[in-house]
Formats: C-alpha cells, sequence, structure tokens
C-alpha cells in the first residue's frame, strides 16, 4: 500500500494557521494537550477490554512515556492505548468533527489577540503539537490489528498516511521541536510541565532516558482523593484535562456519597460560555466511570440537558464493570445519581446565588438561558430549586432581580408579577406598554430567551402565589395599585380626570372601531400609556405578542391574530381627535384611525401593515398641517 497525501480540511488549516503564531507564550500546554489523549486512548482501551481481554493481555499496564533526544532535536510521547486505524487517522488528525466548528472558523479574525481567545474557548487539542513543532509524526497501531500507519505533517497544508511497521499497539508521536522550542528537550523542563498540567492523570507519565524510567506524576484518580488533600491548582488542571478545557472552573462540584449507592462526583461550571453551547447536538462533558475505568461520555440521563454546560467525572462503585450502553439508558442507578447531581449542583449554585452574587450574575449571563430551560422540560421535579436560582433585568435597575426580590417590591395592591417578552432588552425597554407601569414604579421583568415564552406558560400556580402576567396580554388593571413616587397626582385627582377622559374618548373609540373593522379585535382606553398615543396588546385569551412573532419568524404560524388597539386618553393627540368627533367633524377620522394603527404597528417593531396607504394619509395630514 502506498503512502496517501492529503489535505487539512480548510477549517483545520485556518486552525493550525492560529495555532502556529497565535498562542505563543501558553505554548507548553501542547503537552497537557497530547498527554491527555494518551490517557484518553487508554481509558479507551481499558473499557474494550473488559469484553475483550485478549486486547491488553500482552501488556495491562497502561502508560505514557515522554523521551527526548537531545541529537535529532525530537520529543516523543508514547502510549499504548487503543491507537487508530487508518480511517480514523483521516478523521480525527485532518478534520474537526466537532459541533459547531464552522461557526468557530467564521470568528477567526486575523487579529491574534481575539484568536487566542476564541481558541481558549475551542481547544484544539493535538493540533497545538505545531506550536512548538514543525513536523509531527504520528505512528499508531490500533488494539487488535497488525498493521501500523503513520501519519507526517508540517502543518501547512497537507498531511501524508503511510503503512508502516508498529510492534506493539498504541500511539507514538514525535515532535521535530521548532528551533525557539528546544526547552521542551530538558527533563527537568518537562517535569515542571508534567506536574503542573497532568499530575492527576490516572496513569503513570514516566520520563525514559535509557533503561532508566522516572515516573513523573501521581498518578491515582483525583477524584478519589480526599478534598483536603486536592489544591485549586489541582482542581483546575484536572477541569482542563476532563472537559478539554481552556479557561478556569467557575464552580467545583466535589462529593462522595455513601449511601445505598456509592459513588465520587466531580463536577465543574465553566466560566466561558461554551461556543457551541446552543448547539442541537451539543451534549454535557461528564463522563462515567466504574471503579475508576472510564466506561463513556455519551451517557443520556445521567445530567438532564439543562445543566449541559458541566463537564466532569462520575466514579460510580454499584455499576457493573461490563455494563452496555444500552443498560445504561434506563438504569436505575443512573437514574438515582442524576437525581442526586442535580440537586447537588442546584444546590451549590444557590449557596454561591447568595453568597457572591456579582460572580451569580456572571454565570448567569454564560449559562442563564439554559438553565431556564429546565423550567419546561422536567416539569415540577426540580421548579422549586430553579425559581430560586432564576435572575432578570427589569426596570428596577441594572442589577439582576430575583423572583423573591420582585415580591418583595411588589406594590400595595400589585397582585401579579408583570414581565414583558421581547426580543432583547432594548426592545422590551423601548415598549410602550412599559409608560405607565414605570411611571406608577411597578417593576416589570425582562424577559428576553426565547425559552422564556414556553416556561412561564407552564406557571399555572404562579410564583409563592403570585400570578405570572405579561404586560403585553389582556387588560393591564394598573389603578389597584397603589401609586409609587412616581406619580405626583393624588388617586382621588386622577379618579377625577379618569371618569373625565374617558367620556370625552368615548366617541372617539366608537369611530375608531367602525374605521378598522377586523382589522383590530377591540379598541379600548388604557391606563398602560404615558407618553404614547397609542400600543397594541393581545386579547386575554390570545397568544403573547412576542410568542406569535417568535412564531412567525421560524414559520410555525401563517397569521398574526387581531389585536387590541389600546389608546391613551391623556394624550393630547386623543385628546385633539376625541374633541372632533364630539364637535361633530369626522370627517378626517378614518385616515386618523389607520394612521393611530400603523403608528402602533411601528411601535411594536413591525412594518406597517399597508406602507402605501399609509404613505398617502400621512402625507395628507402633514400638507394640512403645513396649511399648504
Ligand atoms: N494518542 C492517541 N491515541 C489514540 N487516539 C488519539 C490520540 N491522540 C488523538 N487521538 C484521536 O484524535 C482525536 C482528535 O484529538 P484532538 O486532541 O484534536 O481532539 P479531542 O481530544 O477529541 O478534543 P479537544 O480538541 O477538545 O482536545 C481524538 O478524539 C482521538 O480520537
Amino acid at each position: 500500500m502506498a503512502a496517501e497525501t492529503r489535505s487539512f480540511q480548510a477549517e483545520v488549516s485556518k486552525l493550525l494557521h492560529i495555532v502556529a503564531n497565535a498562542l505563543y507564550s501558553e505554548r507548553e500546554v501542547f503537552l497537557r494537550e497530547l498527554i491527555s489523549n494518551a490517557a484518553d486512548a487508554c481509558d479507551k482501551l481499558r473499557f474494550l477490554a473488559i469484553s475483550d481481554p485478549d486486547l491488553t493481555a500482552d501488556d495491562s499496564a497502561f502508560k505514557i512515556r515522554i523521551s527526548a533526544d537531545e541529537k535529532a532535536k525530537t520529543l516523543t510521547l508514547s502510549d499504548n492505548g487503543v491507537g487508530m486505524t487508518e480511517a480514523e487517522l483521516h478523521d480525527n488528525l485532518g478534520t474537526i468533527a466537532r459541533s459547531g466548528t464552522s461557526a468557530f472558523v467564521d470568528e477567526i479574525s486575523g487579529d491574534a489577540k481575539k484568536d487566542t481567545s476564541l481558541i481558549g474557548q475551542f481547544g484544539v487539542g493535538f493540533y497545538s503539537a505545531f506550536m512548538v513543532a514543525d513536523k509531527v509524526e504520528v505512528l499508531t497501531r490500533k488494539a487488535g490489528e497488525s498493521t501500523g500507519w503513520l501519519w507526517t505533517s508540517d502543518g501547512l497544508g497537507e498531511y501524508t498516511v503511510a503503512p508502516a511497521e508498529k510492534a506493539t499497539r498504541g500511539t507514538i508521536i514525535t515532535l521535530h521541536l521548532k528551533k525557539d522550542a528546544k526547552e521542551f528537550l530538558e527533563k527537568q523542563r518537562l517535569q515542571t510541565i508534567v506536574r503542573t498540567y497532568s499530575d492527576h492523570i490516572p496513569f503513570p507519565v514516566v520520563f525514559v532516558e535509557g533503561e532508566d524510567e522516572d515516573t513523573l506524576n501521581q498518578a491515582s484518580a483525583l477524584w478519589t482523593r480526599p478534598k483536603s488533600e486536592i489544591s485549586d491548582d489541582d482542581y483546575k488542571e484536572f477541569y482542563h484535562h476532563v472537559g478539554h478545557a481552556f479557561d478556569d472552573p467557575w464552580m467545583t462540584v466535589h462529593w462522595k456519597a455513601e449511601g445505598r449507592i456509592e459513588y465520587h462526583g466531580l463536577l465543574f461550571v465553566p466560566s466561558q460560555r461554551p461556543f457551541d453551547l446552543f448547539h442541537p447536538e451539543r451534549r454535557h462533558h461528564v463522563k462515567l466511570y466504574v471503579k475508576r475505568v472510564f466506561i463513556t461520555d455519551e451517557i443520556e440521563g445521567l445530567v438532564p440537558s439543562w445543566l449541559r454546560f458541566l463537564k466532569g467525572v462520575v466514579d460510580c462503585e454499584d455499576l457493573p464493570l461490563n455494563v452496555s450502553r444500552e443498560m445504561l439508558q434506563h438504569n436505575p442507578v443512573v437514574a438515582t445519581i442524576s437525581k442526586a447531581l442535580t440537586k447537588r449542583v442546584l444546590g451549590d449554585l444557590a449557596k454561591k446565588a447568595k453568597k457572591e452574587p456579582e460572580a451569580y450574575a456572571e454565570f448567569w449571563r454564560n449559562f442563564g438561558a439554559v438553565l431556564k430551560e429546565g423550567l419546561y422540560a422536567d416539569g415540577a421535579e426540580h421548579k422549586e430549586a430553579l425559581l430560586d436560582l432564576v435572575r432578570f433585568k427589569s426596570t428596577a435597575g441594572d442589577e439582576l432581580a430575583s423572583l423573591d426580590g420582585y415580591i418583595e417590591r411588589m406594590k400595595e395592591g400589585q397582585e401579579a408579577i408583570y414581565y414583558i417578552a421581547a426580543e432583547d432588552e432594548a426592545a422590551a425597554k423601548a415598549s410602550p406598554q412599559l409608560e405607565g407601569f414605570v411611571k406608577k414604579g411597578v417593576e416589570v421583568l425582562f424577559l428576553t430567551d426565547p425559552i422564556d415564552e414556553f416556561w412561564v406558560q407552564t406557571m399555572f400556580d404562579g410564583v409563592k402565589g403570585k400570578p405570572l402576567k405579561s404586560i403585553t396580554r389582556g387588560g393591564a388593571d394598573l389603578a389597584a395599585i397603589k401609586s409609587g413616587d412616581a406619580e405626583k397626582k393624588s388617586d382621588a385627582e386622577t379618579k377625577d380626570d379618569e371618569a373625565k377622559d374617558t367620556g370625552l374618548v368615548d366617541g372617539l373609540i366608537v369611530s375608531v372601531k367602525l374605521a378598522l373593522g377586523a382589522t383590530v379585535k377591540d379598541v379600548r382606553t388604557t391606563d398602560r400609556l404615558s407618553e404614547s398615543p397609542v400600543c397594541l396588546v393581545a386579547d386575554e385569551t390570545d397568544m403573547d405578542m412576542n410568542l406569535e412573532r417568535m412564531l412567525r419568524q421560524h414559520k410555525q404560524l401563517d397569521q398574526a391574530a387581531p389585536r387590541v388597539l389600546e389608546v391613551n386618553p391623556d394624550h393630547a393627540l386623543i385628546k385633539g381627535l376625541a374633541k372632533l368627533v364630539q364637535d361633530g367633524r369626522t370627517d378626517g377620522i378614518e385616515d386618523a384611525a389607520h394612521l393611530l394603527f400603523e403608528q402602533a404597528r411601528i411601535l411594536e417593531g413591525e412594518p406597517v401593515s399597508d406602507p402605501k396607504a399609509f404613505t398617502r394619509r400621512f402625507s395628507e395630514v402633514m400638507v394640512k398641517a403645513l396649511g399648504a
């Protein structure tokens, strides 16, 4: 069989280009990445050997060996793990199959600093070898097969794979070090790097010099060690390994369960939001071990999807080692661990939210939208705990509001927790429906994540007995709420005004209804507005407007339900029009009604429904106003 040369997938080429240039100051991490891959390869084989012991019959002592050749200027890493077939070499070291890769590559800017931080989120794994080497060789033989393969590349666009002799299973990676990377030939330097980054790897990492083998790391599973013996740095490095991560853990949860089911859990919440968090294929990164043996990192049911940002390890004593993936699917042990794990993580998040609200706000910005999925997905099970954890932007200020905080701030006479669902904070703040609430000092929560629309609808019992109410649907019932400081007028005065204005506006309302016909569901006065003359709201029994907009955008709904047009009886324009109607001067009212309606649509961020008629009417009004 002849050697075959192929081009790297375009994304890999781009990645290699930044790897070679950007991550300069931290380039020693290449060793951690390669050791991490070697350890994963040992983990994988140890698992396969449970059902096929022949695979490791000749050599069951997993080990990662490092050696340096001063003369040839090469650094070599070898493992006796699972190895790769020819096809796997192409798949793993020529492409990046990870979800979200193309989105990541699109963001590459050419600005070294930005790209470096981007890479931090993405993780470059094997390709980091090209930070220190200008040529890399990977000689590998898959466990159970007799042929070996040699992968070679200078990282500049192409790689070659050829058949090659290899006496034993596993992988040997040879790095031809760049001129300025000779420091990685020194044992001392290598030892320091291994201790710093790979001490916790559960396989021995040894330095080989002639016949001598010197173990550089502790080689015990970190999660089984007592917490008191583990430093923050140990946790951090383990997180880098297990999560293939470059950022630091934002929160570490480490515990040992000793009840009916025994297991260790060591979980991390990242401090950076992974770029693929909302990718449909995104799964959690929690690995399942059984009695220190890695089983799988693709286990459904261990971590709920709304905690998919978690990374780490669960190591169970009470599952059989030869457990199959199918058996894990509906396993009661796994279900019990999942429940306990979720409770523990939520409990620790609650503590952190209380003790360090600022740090929690950071977490919330990264993962809040995901956590909220739990309110919708898992129904009752963790609802109480999640309701304590949710945070919102609100009209109360820049700080995030909790539901408890909101309830404490509720005004006398206020029965509901008010919210507005909108595309983003700016859109929420610009909503006319908010005006009356702001004026009265009644806080309104901004619900700006798409998932919000779904979970609020499941809150039949409200929060602590208070219903959640959208301010863009149904009546505003602001009158029942006692005025806040923001409103100067006495309540008696307000009532008086209302009576007067409503009387005056009644005639106008009838005329506008007649003019608009079925375009609107109803026309009525409101106390929801203070600056704007009109706004649209959904009828109590209809779908909230933001949800409808969202569904229309996603082509899940063709037609919008007619809205209720609300008019502000205190606005000069409405008062003026009402006066005209009262005086019987109604010839311009039909045009005015349409203009009011279109205005309300514009305020809603929606296109005018009839641009041509709108322009004509608008021009006519202007002409009149100019007296031309
Ligand atoms: N020493 C090795 N033995 C066997 N397979 C390996 C080895 N090194 C790498 N691989 C294979 O190559 C794949 C790609 O490795 P790479 O380090 O680029 O990415 P990764 O480990 O999957 O993820 P990350 O980029 O987050 O580190 C691995 O998933 C693994 O299948």
